[in-house]
């Protein structure tokens, strides 16, 4: 319902008022983002819009107004899919109050080109927050949200700018080798023609199963894109995460950013007490880097091209293929 200012007008400026409102909304109309604030997101003014720095792929501001301050991010030349994915994963992560994510308010088309997303404003404390709270929360979210479709999520999404692809797949490996591996293998050939990173990650993946005899596996929610950029604490001292890729998947594909995620004996501890540690972990483990420094290659070439060949190499080798 619209919020806008209602006044109440003597008869014979009727006119002239209809015709103010509709100069005003009009004037809302070429900006949604100001729209929404001032009517669903029951705000009557807006006092100000600060750019927040941080983000490389979007532009983030704050826009401070008198029904509290709201986080808004824009891309000037992607459609509003981009936006979609990262609202519908903010809102399953939310639904599951487990752990803090921001609330997804609202994802439009910009009027010049390109899409934004308007969600709950945090303000961050000062910390990193507390590790085993981390842990312990991320797996209640893990626990908390399992899906009866398989593995996948109701959209692709992207990881970093690279397409994530989510379709619903009964079995993880299956989904993980074709979805995950296969697809970032596929595009580095494409990319940069590296027909070798393509043969023995190949090979890998036929020969992965192995790898996870006696392990349960489960669908669960999983943020996608764990690292230190996309974690931090509220004002409380309450671990938030942010920005997420996610889908349903195994538990311990979240840990494939660790490497940049600083994640220490205190977070895992917290993690297995709810989530137990399955029968060949650390097996696995480097398993699940690869995709991250796959996708790293991809995004930002060679010098994350040893890392990976180095896992799957590793690979062939221990598992004699
Ligand atoms: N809900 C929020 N409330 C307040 N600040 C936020 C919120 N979400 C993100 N931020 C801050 O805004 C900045 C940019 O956010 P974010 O990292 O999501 O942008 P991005 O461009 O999509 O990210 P990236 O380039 O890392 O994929 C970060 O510094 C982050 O701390």
């Amino acid at each position: 319902a619209s919020l806008l200012p209602r006044r109440r007008f003597l008869p014979s400026r009727r006119r002239r008022a209809s015709s103010r409102a509709t100069t005003i909304m009009s004037a809302l109309g070429d900006d949604p983002i100001r729209e929404w604030i001032l009517t669903e997101g029951k705000a009557t003014q807006i006092k100000g819009i600060r750019s927040i720095g941080g983000g490389c792929i979007n532009s983030a501001q704050r826009y401070d107004t008198d029904a509290g301050p709201f986080f808004v991010k824009t891309n000037s030349r992607i459609g509003p899919e981009m936006f979609e994915g990262e609202a519908l994963g903010l809102k399953a992560m939310y639904d599951t109050k487990s752990i803090r994510v921001p609330l997804p308010y609202k994802v439009g088309s910009l009027p010049t080109g390109g899409s934004f997303i308007i969600m709950e404003f945090i303000e961050f404390g000062r910390s990193r927050g507390d590790q085993s709270d981390l842990g312990r929360k991320l797996a209640e979210m893990h626990k908390a949200a399992k899906s009866d479709k398989g593995y996948g999520f109701p959209v692709d999404n992207t990881i970093g700018s690279t397409p994530q692809i989510n379709t619903w797949t009964d079995d993880w490996i299956e989904f993980y080798s074709k979805h995950r591996l296969g697809y970032q293998l596929e595009l580095a050939s494409r990319r940069y023609g590296d027909s070798a990173i393509l043969e023995k990650g190949q090979r890998l993946i036929k020969n992965i199963r192995p790898l996870f005899d006696g392990a349960v596996i489960e669908p669960c929610l999983l943020h996608g894109d764990l690292w230190s950029g996309n974690i931090s604490s509220d004002s409380n001292g309450d671990p938030v995460i942010l920005d997420p890729a996610c889908y349903y998947g195994h538990n311990e594909a979240e840990f494939g950013m660790s490497w940049c995620a600083g994640f220490g004996g205190d977070f895992y501890n917290a993690y297995f007490q709810v989530m137990p540690k399955q029968p060949g972990f650390e097996k696995r483990r480097d398993l699940y880097l690869l995709y991250h420094y796959l996708n790293h290659y991809n995004l930002f070439g060679s010098g994350y091209r040893s890392s990976a060949m180095s896992i799957i190499e590793d690979y062939l080798y221990v598992l004699a293929i």
